[in-house]
């Protein structure tokens, strides 16, 4: 997969260097480039926003800068996905469809936004997503772009060891996950469920659904409500 990131704060994205996203850079499992849109400025103070029209708060980033960028890096299969506060909710679907994309071209703005022209003239030539994380505002697209680089590249053939890792996840599944322990046995006198350390395998894989779904409920009511009724088991929390 081939990653273009444009942004005017590339060294935020020094963390793409690390663990398993860098380990997949390192074997070409994931061609990353991270760009600065300053590159493509051409006045002496390297100007990529001005004051928005219609009045209000802050600036909006030029569509010049932005346009020459997306034209440099842009290929037949690009996709441009914009994070934005104003985006459709990022969820694991959207992971898992982007996970099987050739190129992806991340556009990070700042400020209070990117110019509306530099979308709609790049939807002209290639499929344009505009997403958000979340209902909370941050300064602008870099910190989203991180969220979702790991979000789709731990899917990615190759990318995690233990391939069971993907099978066993709940948000895949429309739950959340169980409790997880590891050793000791007992710690601040607490101990492990019993039912962990039995080896009886479809007592602990019941044990899990069970809490899986007793989190749910408690936790996400939105994400318990849609799971499939015939899907629920009786809880068994003494599985
Ligand atoms: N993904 C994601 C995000 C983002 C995100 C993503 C990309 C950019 C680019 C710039 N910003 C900053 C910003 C902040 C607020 C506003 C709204 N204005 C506020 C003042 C009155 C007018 C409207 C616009 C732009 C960004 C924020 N925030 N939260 C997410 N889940």
């Amino acid at each position: 997969m081939r990653v273009d990131i444009v942004s005017i704060f590339p060294d935020y994205f020094a963390p793409l260097d690390l663990s398993l996203i860098g380990k997949a850079r390192g074997t070409g499992l994931l061609d990353l480039s991270v760009h600065d849109l300053r590159t493509w400025t051409s006045d002496v103070h390297r100007t990529v926003d001005d004051t928005p029209y219609g009045g209000g708060p802050g600036m909006v980033m030029r569509p010049e800068p932005w346009a020459a960028a997306l034209d440099a890096v842009a290929s037949p299969a690009a996709q441009l996905i914009v994070p934005s506060p104003a985006g459709r909710p990022f969820t694991q679907a959207d992971a898992h469809e982007l996970a099987e994309l050739p190129h992806l071209i991340f556009a990070c703005g700042r400020y209070e936004g990117i110019d509306q022209r530099v979308l709609d003239e790049a939807a002209a030539r290639m499929p344009v997503r505009e997403v958000s994380l979340g209902d909370y505002v941050l300064f602008g697209g870099e910190v989203a772009v991180i969220v979702i680089m790991e979000a789709v590249t731990r899917l990615l053939p190759g990318v995690l060891g233990n391939a069971d890792s993907l099978t066993e996840e709940s948000h895949a599944a429309g739950l959340l996950e169980a409790p997880v322990y590891t050793k000791p046995a007992s710690w601040r006198d607490r101990a492990v469920p019993e039912v962990l350390r039995s080896g009886d395998h479809g007592r602990i894989a019941r044990w899990r659904r069970t809490e899986s779904l007793l989190r749910t409920a408690a936790r996400r009511p939105d994400m318990f409500a849609a799971y499939p009724p015939e899907s629920l088991d009786k809880f068994d929390r003494a599985a």
